[in-house]
């Protein structure tokens, strides 16, 4: 069986990646997520199991000292990384599987992963970007701070990407990244499996 596509989506703290990442998972069904692990607090609304594995920093220890992690990496003050065995078990099924991770995990997955997506959302202005961060709510000043400054520098390493995508409009970026997938389908002569769907429901 052919293997699916690892996808991988970057970008700053408030920038939309959540949002857009849900969207896109309501538009292309046969997309699976990869639930990270993290030490870090859930937020009100939160579950574990399904944004995150909430850990204890000797819980995230130990998943690295096991090798369970397919990358980890730190960012403002907590750990956050990939069970590396639902995303190899869920490429060898064939399905397609999308990472939201930052940068410095991001380049590590690109040296195991060379063939994955390597796409990096950007937001319309750094000022929108602070709006959205202050207007989720969910953040200290002290934090909105730390975050814009990580924000600054991640914003220089989109060219290390293969694609970037300016979130102006959740629709809109969904498009993109839709538009981007069936391109890299059809570069590796498939065709994904909606389309294929939608073409026989046509027919
Ligand atoms: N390297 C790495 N980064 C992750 C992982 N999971 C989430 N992140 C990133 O960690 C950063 C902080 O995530 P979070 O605290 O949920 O804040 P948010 O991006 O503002 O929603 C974001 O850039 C996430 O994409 C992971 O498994 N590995
Ligand atoms: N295109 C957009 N236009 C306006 N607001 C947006 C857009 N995309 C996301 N948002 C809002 O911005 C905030 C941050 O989005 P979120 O998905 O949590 O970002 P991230 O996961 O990148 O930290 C949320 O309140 C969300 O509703």
């Amino acid at each position: 069986m052919e293997k699916g596509i690892l996808i991988v989506l970057s970008g700053p703290s408030g920038v939309g990646k959540g949002t857009v990442c849900s969207a896109l998972r309501q538009r292309i069904k046969d997309l699976t997520y990869s639930i990270s692990a993290t030490t870090r607090a859930p937020r009100p609304g939160e579950k574990d199991g399904v944004n995150y594995f909430f850990k204890t920093k000797e819980q995230f220890q130990s998943m690295i000292e096991q090798d369970e992690l397919l990358e980890w990496a730190e960012y403002v003050g907590n750990y956050y990384g990939t069970p590396a065995g639902f995303v190899r078990d869920t490429l060898d099924s064939g399905k397609d599987i999308i990472l939201e991770i930052e940068v410095q995990g991001a380049l590590k997955v690109r040296d195991k992963f060379p063939e994955g997506v390597f796409i990096f959302l950007i937001p319309p202005s750094l000022n929108e970007l602070q709006t959205r961060i202050q207007n989720r709510g969910t953040e200290t000043e002290e934090t909105i701070r730390n975050r814009m400054s990580v924000a600054k520098e991640e914003l220089g390493m989109m060219m290390k990407y293969d694609y970037v995508v300016v979130n102006d409009e959740i629709d809109l970026a969904c498009s993109r990244i839709e538009s981007i997938l069936t391109a890299e389908h059809c570069k590796r002569e498939r065709v994904m499996p909606a389309i294929k769907k939608r073409i026989l429901e046509v027919n």
